[in-house]
């Protein structure tokens, strides 16, 4: 996994999260959501912020720090483990994680881009945890990535299975998310080497 994320620029896990964790984080998602802690998710930073659904339809509910929910609470001590090893591997100098909900109406997509903000490099890792079951063919939402030389080119399609981790550079891999044709659950994060603003 470290390999072709140091060769190729991603990676793709299917059984490095315990599986009864990605079901606890599955149903406290759902319990955000019918919550109502979801909002609609935003492109560009602070002042340039704008929503236009036809680029990213994906609503969104962050975590923090102070979040009383356990399967948030065992997440955050699974990630800082794997901000560990990278930074071992990699010599990144990770400090945190910043961490979103991430759920796609039936529909929606998010197109190609870049996670790197053009006016900051503080976003090096990003992750994505897929959390649906019985995700078949048709149903859409598969992540796509592109090849840094040539971003019309796909060279991976990976479909949004139960338990499944996506790592890649934010800096260097175009990466899309397909319209999915059913609902779509996951938590999506950067490893970041600044500190929290707060
Ligand atoms: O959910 C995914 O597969 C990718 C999401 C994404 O690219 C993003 O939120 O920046
Ligand atoms: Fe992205």
């Amino acid at each position: 996994m470290l390999h072709d994320l140091e060769h190729q620029g991603w990676t793709v896990s299917d059984d490095i999260i315990p599986a009864e964790l990605a079901h606890r984080l599955l149903a406290e998602g759902h319990h955000r959501w019918e919550e109502g802690f979801f909002h609609a998710a935003q492109i560009g930073r602070s002042l340039s912020q704008q929503r236009i659904a036809g680029i990213r339809g994906d609503t969104i509910c962050w975590l923090d720090d102070t979040d009383p929910h356990p399967a948030s609470i065992d997440f955050r001590l699974w990630f800082t483990a794997l901000q560990s090893t990278l930074n071992r591997y990699f010599y990144l100098g990770l400090k945190r994680l910043e961490c979103h909900y991430a759920r796609y109406d039936s529909g929606a997509g998010y197109a190609r881009h870049i996670d790197q903000h053009r006016d900051t490099s503080d976003r090096k890792i990003s992750m994505v945890l897929y959390l649906n079951e019985n995700w078949q063919t048709g149903d859409g939402g598969e992540l796509c990535i592109y090849d840094p030389a040539t971003p019309e080119r796909e060279i991976a399609r990976i479909p949004p299975l139960m338990g499944r981790l996506a790592l890649f550079r934010s800096d260097t891999i175009p990466h899309a998310v397909l319209p999915c044709a059913r609902t779509r659950w996951s938590l999506t994060g950067w490893f970041r080497t600044d500190d929290d603003s707060f």
